[in-house]
């Protein structure tokens, strides 16, 4: 393990009887996230950062299964964005056979250096992608305003709540065949659009941060209630900006 800890130690960097502890967590929300549809099939999941340290669930894994003692565990401090396959200094990987970490890794760590976010969730919710859907191919973001909802949403995911009449607007990123090749247009948009609190990508899903996982959750909560809200209101042809 390249581990400057012993076996001990980085253990003890997963193993907690605190069900409050990030790799319970982990475990315990995407379970939660499964039920809703939204980590189905192996995709999506959440990564938390503690202070120095990131955890990150497994790649390709059915995510509703995960244990804690499945859990990566990164160092915050990192030179460059950590992309799957490059040289990553792990304080903790899972001594299960096979495993590799969270190809959202990157996306995760848009959402952390960018805006200081102690946790990242991914989803593949199809209110999601179907708002995308109903979008045209070339809309840059999705705008939706006078709705109680948005008051659960933060500016830039992590500062001030959202007003009844503030217009909340997300912006949409086209997908691509990999997920890490997602980091750059991710960041792009998080550039563009300071204040939106998540990116959707289209025909994907969304990322959606926040200060903390619980955050991070309500937040996830509140837009997809959005999400599913907007795509009715497109298909009973009712304006999603305006009170009319
Ligand atoms: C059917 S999942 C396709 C890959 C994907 O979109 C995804 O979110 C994968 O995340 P993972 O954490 O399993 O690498
Ligand atoms: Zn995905």
């Amino acid at each position: 393990m390249p581990s400057k800890l012993t076996h001990e130690e980085a253990e003890a960097l997963v193993i907690s009887d605190d069900p409050e502890h990030p790799a319970n967590l982990i475990s315990e929300l995407c379970r939660d996230f499964y039920k809703l549809g939204w980590v189905t099939g192996t995709g999506g999941g959440i990564s938390i950062r503690q202070g120095e340290h990131v955890y990150l669930a497994p790649s390709g894994v059915q995510k509703e299964r995960i244990k804690p003692e499945h859990i990566f565990v990164l160092p915050f401090a990192q030179s460059s964005v950590p992309k799957p396959g490059s040289k990553r200094d792990f304080l903790r990987i899972p001594s299960k056979k096979g495993l590799s970490e969270s190809q959202c890794t990157p996306l995760f760590w848009n959402a952390f250096t960018m805006r200081q976010a102690g946790a990242c969730i991914h989803t593949h919710s199809q209110h999601a992608v179907m708002l995308t859907l109903l979008h045209p191919r070339d809309a840059q973001s999705f705008k939706i305003s006078h709705q109680e909802m948005i008051k659960g949403v933060r500016i830039g995911g992590v500062g001030k709540t959202l007003s009844f009449f503030n217009t909340l607007e997300i912006p949409i990123i086209d997908n691509t065949a990999v997920e890490e090749d997602l980091t750059e247009s991710m960041a792009a948009a998080m550039e563009e659009y300071p204040d939106a609190p998540a990116i959707l990508v289209r025909r994907h899903g969304v990322y959606v941060w926040g200060n903390t996982w619980e955050q991070a959750k309500t937040q996830s909560e509140c837009l997809d209630y959005l999400f599913e809200i907007a795509v009715k209101m497109l298909l009973a042809k009712l304006p999603l900006v305006g009170d009319n």
